[in-house]
């Protein structure tokens, strides 16, 4: 092969280090999609065995190269993956098998061909330690990296993929026991952490659109076993309509004097998360609500992260016409003061997942305590 076509495919391969995937190593760090690969082969390589009636260099050569289109296009996550994003993946992978001369570029046209219509055995075995690789790959990481849908997702990745295959049938299952095993000594660690104590008041968490209110609230609710009251959704619910038909119908002045009226309500109770609309703090007679009986948590978050989070959601009538980077800024620093004002804890959470936020939050309350 001429050197400079094979150095220029090196340089392509070498892309697969670049790219993180939605994977945390057993140190806490993000892994990427050279490393899931890699294992992958190991992978298939132990168990080759098991499997007398495969080829098996071939299963090691699917894994090899099944995911490369990722050298171009990045990791999507699964959760998050569309159906032009798997066109996009199969276009990118011609392209990258045209790069070589032949015999080269057929064999590898053959590779990609044989991952992507999973028609024969090997490429469907591939598929099952593509997807119980990254399970397992979960179980190792520490479990504050999960999002708060993998603690499902992680029972039900790969079942299908490894249906009919009666060894990597039993492997999910015994995986599937690691992953139960981690989620309760995640939740005895955290209960025994909250044995002796409840808040004995309300956490309040307030914030502009998109910081992750609902989020963090309800990943506390479920860790913590506290109550939740989304704002937004008992006032659409007693109203009978969404926030979008209440500011419409009624205008916006008509939903703040509900805001109000609901804090004033909930100080008759305890030991509650309140995730307040993003608007709820702006009066001042709110925040004197939300401080008789709770601690004020500001979640922050850089415009460009809130636009991230909210750019394909409409029922947030304060961002329409403004729903750029530029406006949310905008909107966000008219509004900075007044959150900051009302606020007994600020947690930041660009780049934070879930798990990180509400560890970062209950620590701090805990230090306000102290204090
Ligand atoms: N730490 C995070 N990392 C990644 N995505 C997040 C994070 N926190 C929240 N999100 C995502 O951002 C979006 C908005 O979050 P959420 O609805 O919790 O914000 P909010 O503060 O409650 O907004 P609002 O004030 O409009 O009620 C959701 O799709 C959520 O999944
Ligand atoms: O920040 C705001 O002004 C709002 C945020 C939402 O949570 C809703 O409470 C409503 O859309 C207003
Ligand atoms: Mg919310």
């Amino acid at each position: 092969m001429d050197g400079r076509t094979l150095l220029d495919f090196l340089a392509l391969a070498e892309k697969m280090k670049c790219h993180t995937r939605h994977s945390w190593t057993s140190s806490g760090r993000k892994e990427s999609v050279a490393e899931h690969t890699y294992r992958m082969m190991v992978f298939a390589w132990l168990v080759k065995d098991e499997f007398p009636e495969y080829d098996m260099d071939r299963v090691m050569k699917l894994c090899l190269f099944h995911d490369l289109g990722e050298a171009v296009t990045g990791d999507i996550p699964a959760f998050e993956k569309t159906a032009s994003d798997e066109d996009r993946e199969e276009r990118t992978l011609v392209m990258i098998a045209e790069k070589l001369p032949e015999p080269y570029r057929e064999e590898l046209k053959e590779i990609f061909r044989e991952v992507v219509e999973k028609r024969t055995k090997e490429s469907k075995l591939t598929q099952a330690l593509d997807k119980l690789e990254a399970v397992i790959q979960h179980n190792e990481a520490p479990i504050e990296t999960w999002l708060p849908l993998e603690y499902d997702l992680q029972f039900t990745y790969g079942s299908e993929q490894v249906k009919g295959i009666p060894y990597m049938q039993m492997l999910k299952e015994m995986v599937n026991r690691d992953t139960r095993d981690k989620i309760a000594g995640e939740k005895a660690r955290i209960e025994a952490e909250m044995r002796d104590k409840k808040f004995g008041y309300n956490i309040v968490l307030i914030g502009f659109m998109g910081t992750g209110k609902s989020t963090v609230s309800e990943y506390l609710s479920t860790m913590y076993n506290m109550e939740t009251v989304e704002m937004d959704q008992v006032i659409a619910e007693r109203e009978g309509m969404s926030i979008s038909e209440i500011f419409s119908a009624h205008g916006e002045e008509y939903f703040r004097n509900l805001e109000t009226s609901l804090l004033a309500e909930l100080q008759s109770r305890k030991d509650l998360i309140i995730s307040c609309g993003g608007g709820a703090a702006l009066r001042e007679c709110n925040v004197a609500e939300m401080k008789k009986n709770g601690k004020v948590v500001l979640l922050t978050a850089r415009p460009e992260t809130v636009y991230d989070r909210v750019k394909e959601s409409s029922d947030r009538p304060n961002l329409h016409g403004r729903k750029t980077v530029e406006g949310i800024a905008q909107l966000m620093e008219q509004r900075r003061a007044k959150y900051e004002a009302a606020a007994d804890v600020v947690v930041q959470t660009d780049g934070k997942t879930v798990p990180q936020i509400c560890k970062e939050l209950v620590n701090k309350i805990k230090e306000m305590e102290e204090e």
